[in-house]
């Protein structure tokens, strides 16, 4: 094992983290100059966590997002997974979208399939637990369905199973309910909080929206623009599982009006 190998493997036994970022920059080339969109990112997470991503719009969520699940490669700084650098997309990691992006010529049961026959994996066992999967995200029964049969709603929760087949160890989540109505997006995230503290998943969620930030999350990333940075990393330390009552606490309140101000949000 190389020198450098090791010093990994100490420091994440050190630690215990499960992600460390530290001190990550990444640059875009725009036509004749790099435009550098994050800046001096540090985070680190422990395996279980749920954390947020929450800022304006172009602060760099999503590209801090494709930084951890592989998708890009950093300009500098450091990125690991269980204290591995990482070098491209992993088992380990799941990502989902915005947009369920479900292939209309499949039954559910077929799309949540196709991770498993794209990557060569047991077909026959992965099968095996559909039933489980559906139930968990509330849609048990609809395996034969086709997308178009299915609302926005349960279209998301079936991406949401379909990330969840191939059983990575983190979830890394874009707006994953952003483009539902209130009502349903409400009713998906406890439903993903329950998943995630059923499973123990680590999940790493981009939103915009602070209250659900909140409500979710073990830790949130407010980052600021210009380029992306880290205003501040807040940790919420209201027990869980969380409920509705939680929203009509002070404590909850306090921690979205902090972040409302790092975020110039509102009037005073
Ligand atoms: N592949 C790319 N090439 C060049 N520039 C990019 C690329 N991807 C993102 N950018 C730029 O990086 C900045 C951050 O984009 P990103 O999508 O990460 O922001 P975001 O915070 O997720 O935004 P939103 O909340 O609107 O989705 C933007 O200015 C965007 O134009």
């Amino acid at each position: 094992m190389s020198i450098l190998v090791n010093d990994a493997l100490d420091r994440n036994l050190e630690t215990n983290y499960q992600i460390e970022i530290h001190n990550i920059y990444k640059s875009f080339d725009k036509r004749d100059s790099a435009v550098t969109v994050l800046e001096n990112i540090n985070l680190n997470v422990r395996a279980g966590e749920f954390i947020s991503l929450l800022g304006p719009s172009g602060c760099g969520k999503s590209t801090l997002l494709k930084l951890i699940g592989g998708l890009l490669d950093q300009s500098s700084g450091r990125l690991e997974i269980d204290g591995h650098a990482i070098t491209g997309p992993s088992k380990k990691v799941g990502f989902m979208f915005q947009k369920a992006v479900l292939l209309p010529w499949r039954t559910v049961q077929q799309n949540l399939l196709l991770p498993i026959e794209l990557s060569k994996g047991n077909v026959e066992e992965a099968n095996a637990r559909i039933g489980q999967l559906l139930e968990l995200v509330g849609l048990k029964g609809y395996e034969h369905y086709y997308p178009k049969e299915l609302s926005g709603g349960m279209q998301q929760r079936i991406s949401l199973a379909r990330t969840l087949m191939t059983d990575p160890d983190i979830l890394l989540l874009d707006e994953p309910f952003g483009a539902l109505d209130e009502f349903t997006r409400e009713t998906l995230n406890f439903s993903l909080m329950d998943i995630a503290e059923q499973s123990g998943k680590t999940v790493i969620l981009v939103t915009h929206n602070i209250s659900e930030a909140v409500l979710m999350s073990d830790k949130v990333v407010v980052l600021g623009i210009n380029p992306g940075h880290v205003l501040e990393t807040i940790d919420i330390n209201i027990p869980k599982p969380r409920t509705d009552q939680v929203m009509a606490t002070k404590q909850y309140s306090e921690y979205v009006l902090h972040i409302r101000d790092l975020l110039g949000v509102g009037r005073k």
